[in-house]
């Protein structure tokens, strides 16, 4: 059966409309557009637009900390896709509107005291939001302004650059392990892809977490620039990405990423359920909840 909807996005300008055609399960963006710049909102994203230079920003702003549950995965999935199908857009900048942080990664609580069903569905939004980015025809490039453990890491390093707010109270890495829990294989590839064999085996195994110097130091982050430098940082970098034959630069981005993403996408399923049998286990909730607890302590 033929599934077309239609969905309005109230876009700033009155006279701007986007309408998303899903058909057969693909996703079509069509603009009509009389202003220069697209604004638009979800609940817990702000995009903007800039229709002259082709970038959008993404703003991250779920409250308090941009935990990645299932409905915000949902939401940047969605806006992505939109993003990707619109000719106009050739570049992405991600970046966080809470302050001191950039993402504090998955959402603990969509993985504590949750059935197994719910589990493999949020382990299928976070692949998903991994293949759209790390597989994206976009230059990507993380505005990072804040702490970004764990999936807020995995995120900036699916980007093809990293620009990092040099404030030392921030940090960035893959903890999984302080946390009693595995990064799975897609979240190590991604960080050998960025800084190296040897340094995402020392990273995982102890759960670390970098300060911006540091991570700088083993390339997990490409630029340090004052706090309130970070955005213009990126627009400045992308700019200079965009000037590179887009033909010849997204098929070198795929060459280098392919294997990575292929891997994933044929054992789908095949790591949800190993994330489902693993998370689910007696003795992971148990380390689950002790670091919420330790969440909690740290706070009082
Ligand atoms: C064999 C292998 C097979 C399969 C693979 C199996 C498993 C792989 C599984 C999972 C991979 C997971 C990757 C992840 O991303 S796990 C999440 C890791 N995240 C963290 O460790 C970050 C924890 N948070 C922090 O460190 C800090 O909150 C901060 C630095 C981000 C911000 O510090 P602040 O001082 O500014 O804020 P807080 O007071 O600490 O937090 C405010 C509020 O938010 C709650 N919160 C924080 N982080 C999370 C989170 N990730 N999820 C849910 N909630 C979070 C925190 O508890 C506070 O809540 P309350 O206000 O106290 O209610």
């Amino acid at each position: 059966q033929k599934l077309t909807f239609s969905l309005k996005i109230a876009i700033s300008s009155s006279l701007s409309k986007i309408h998303l055609n899903v058909s057969h399960g693909r996703l079509c963006a069509s603009s009509t557009s009389f202003s220069q710049r697209n604004n638009s909102s979800s609940a817990n994203l702000k995009v903007d637009h800039d229709q002259t230079t082709g970038v959008a920003v993404m703003h991250m702003q779920s409250p308090p900390v941009n935990s990645l549950s299932l409905d915000f995965l949902t939401e940047i999935c969605i806006t992505l896709e939109k993003l990707e199908m619109d000719k106009g857009c050739r570049g992405l900048i991600i970046t966080s509107s809470q302050p001191k942080v950039f993402s504090a990664g998955l959402d603990i609580l969509e993985m504590y005291g949750k059935s197994p069903e719910r589990c493999g569905e949020f382990w299928k939004a976070v692949q998903e939001m991994w293949l759209k980015l790390y597989g994206s025809n976009m230059v990507t490039i993380a505005a990072i302004n804040g702490s970004s453990p764990a999936g807020g890491c995995l995120m900036s390093i699916t980007c093809d650059y990293r620009i990092m707010a040099d404030n030392p109270r921030y940090s960035i890495g893959l903890n999984e392990t302080m946390l009693g829990i595995v990064a799975p294989f897609w979240f190590k590839e991604t960080m050998v892809n960025t800084v190296g064999h040897r340094n995402t085996e020392i990273s995982l195994e102890l759960g670390l977490l970098y300060k911006p110097a540091e991570a700088l130091n083993i390339g997990l982050v490409d630029q340090l620039v004052p706090e309130d430098q970070v955005l213009s940082a990126a627009t400045q970098t992308m700019t200079k990405w965009l000037a590179i034959p887009e033909h010849a630069r997204q098929i070198t981005k795929s060459m280098m990423r392919k294997s990575t993403i292929e891997k994933l996408r044929s054992n789908r399923e095949a790591d949800i359920q190993n994330f489902v049998n693993f998370i689910t286990k007696e003795s992971i909730q148990k380390s689950l909840r002790m670091y919420m607890e330790m969440l909690k302590q740290k706070k009082a």
